[in-house]
């Protein structure tokens, strides 16, 4: 291992990088309940200012991502399409296999100047995490229970509320519902198997009423489906720890834009043509394992500075303050300051180590563990 990749692994910088995260996002936060009043007076000027909050938070997590584990991120697609991303609302269907995929899918967002703008039907458990959590509610980022009879509604008129959005963005959704394990497959293809479907290698079962309420209530304001199919080189099992220890790795993305106009209204034929996107897709990843690649051509976005600028910015800031309370430390000499201090630290570092905690599949939920009657989430 070389000096610098030693440096990455070492814990006080991990501390350091999540002092600079936490401290700088309850700040956004703060600031983002600051703009409540706003929504009163001018609810567009609100939602832009949070754009910009939210940005702050995300890119610390794209920075951690493009520059301190240097991961490459491959994009497959129609040059025609290319020139569209970034320029449109869009929906994004994405397989949800890996702990980092939201991590891979917020990279390309930034690449295309929707990360700040970007959503995503969240599973209402990830509403209390701190931060990234809180600061979902001032994106309207639109939370599902997981339980159709009380998700219907809900979500309809969540995504009916952002056809007056005043920037673009994309509205993300892993149809599968939850990540993929052996287990989870196992039950989901017994599921297919009653319904008549095709068994699916490498994807779960889609859930087609999220999709179906999406598509329908986001006609006139979305322009497409970005049908997204994501991978990771010689078999890599990324996680967010691996990204703090500084571990590269390469995702490759193959996205279809598929124009809404193509999607069925009637809900059982949507239904129908989501399991069919999802046995292409299930092609793909066979492809992929096959070859190494997707089919089509790369036209890969070059990342940007800003996240590493805007990182740079916190860090700085909060550089300042933290010296401070050392030399304070210090200089006091008191045990009980120490004694706080080190409880202080120990609470942040564990509350931090539980965050990314939600994004490890081995503590995943139980939503698709049990046969269709008796879900739980
Ligand atoms: C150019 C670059 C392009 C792209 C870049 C990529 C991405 C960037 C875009 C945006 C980034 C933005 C943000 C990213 C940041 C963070 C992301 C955060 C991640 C959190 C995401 C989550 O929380 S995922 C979990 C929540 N979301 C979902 O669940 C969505 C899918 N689910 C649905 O849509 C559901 O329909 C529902 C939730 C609305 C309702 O679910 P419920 O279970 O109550 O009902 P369903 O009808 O869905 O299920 C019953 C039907 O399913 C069958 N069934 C039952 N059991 C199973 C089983 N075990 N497996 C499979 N199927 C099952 C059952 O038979 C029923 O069938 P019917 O025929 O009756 O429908
Ligand atoms: C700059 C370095 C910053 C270091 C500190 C980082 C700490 C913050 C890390 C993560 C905050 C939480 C991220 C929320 C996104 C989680 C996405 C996700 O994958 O949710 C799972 C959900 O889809 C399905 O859940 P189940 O599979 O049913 O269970």
């Amino acid at each position: 291992m070389g000096l610098l990749q030693m440096i990455k692994s070492q814990f006080l910088c991990h501390l350091f990088a999540g002092y600079v995260f936490l401290v700088s996002g309850l700040i956004i936060n703060l600031l983002q309940v600051c703009t409540l009043p706003l929504w009163l007076v001018s609810k567009q000027l609100a939602r832009r200012i949070n754009i910009r909050l939210a940005y702050c938070i995300n890119s610390q997590l794209v920075a951690a991502l493009e520059w301190w584990s240097g991961t490459e991120c491959t994009l497959y697609t129609d040059p025609k399409s290319y020139e569209l991303y970034g320029k449109e609302n869009a929906v994004v269907v994405l397989n949800h296999s890996f702990e980092i995929d939201f991590l891979c899918g917020w990279t390309f967002c930034e690449r295309f100047g929707v990360l700040g703008s970007s959503k995503v039907l969240a599973k209402k458990e990830l509403a209390y995490v701190p931060v990234i959590g809180w600061s979902w509610y001032f994106l309207e980022i639109v939370f599902c229970k997981r339980r159709w009879e009380e998700d219907r509604r809900t979500v309809a008129e969540s995504l009916q509320n952002l056809h007056d959005y005043p920037e673009n963005f994309w509205f993300l959704l892993f149809c599968e519902g939850t990540r993929f394990t052996e287990k989870k497959h196992q039950i989901s293809m017994q599921v297919a198997e009653s319904k008549g479907l095709p068994k699916l290698k490498y994807h779960l079962l889609p859930r087609t009423k999220g999709f179906w309420v999406t598509v329908q209530n986001l006609r006139g304001s979305a322009a497409a489906v970005y049908d997204s199919t994501l991978n990771f080189r010689n078999n890599e099992t990324p996680s967010l720890l691996g990204i703090l220890n500084g571990k590269k790795y390469h995702a490759d993305l193959y996205v279809r834009r598929i124009p809404l106009e193509q999607i069925p209204e009637d809900e059982a034929d949507c239904a129908a043509w989501l399991h069919k996107l999802y046995q292409e897709k299930d092609s793909f990843q066979e492809h992929y394992a096959q070859t190494g690649r997707y089919p089509g051509p790369i036209v890969s976005p070059a990342r940007r500075p800003w996240t590493l600028i805007n990182w740079l910015f916190w860090s700085c800031l909060l550089l300042y303050p933290l010296g401070l309370l050392l030399s304070q430390l210090v200089s006091s000499g008191s045990v009980l300051t120490l004694v706080v201090s080190v409880a202080l630290c120990s609470a942040a570092s564990l509350g931090v180590r539980w965050m990314i905690g939600q994004t490890e599949i081995n503590r995943s939920s139980n939503y698709g563990n049990k046969p269709a009657s008796l879900n739980n989430n």
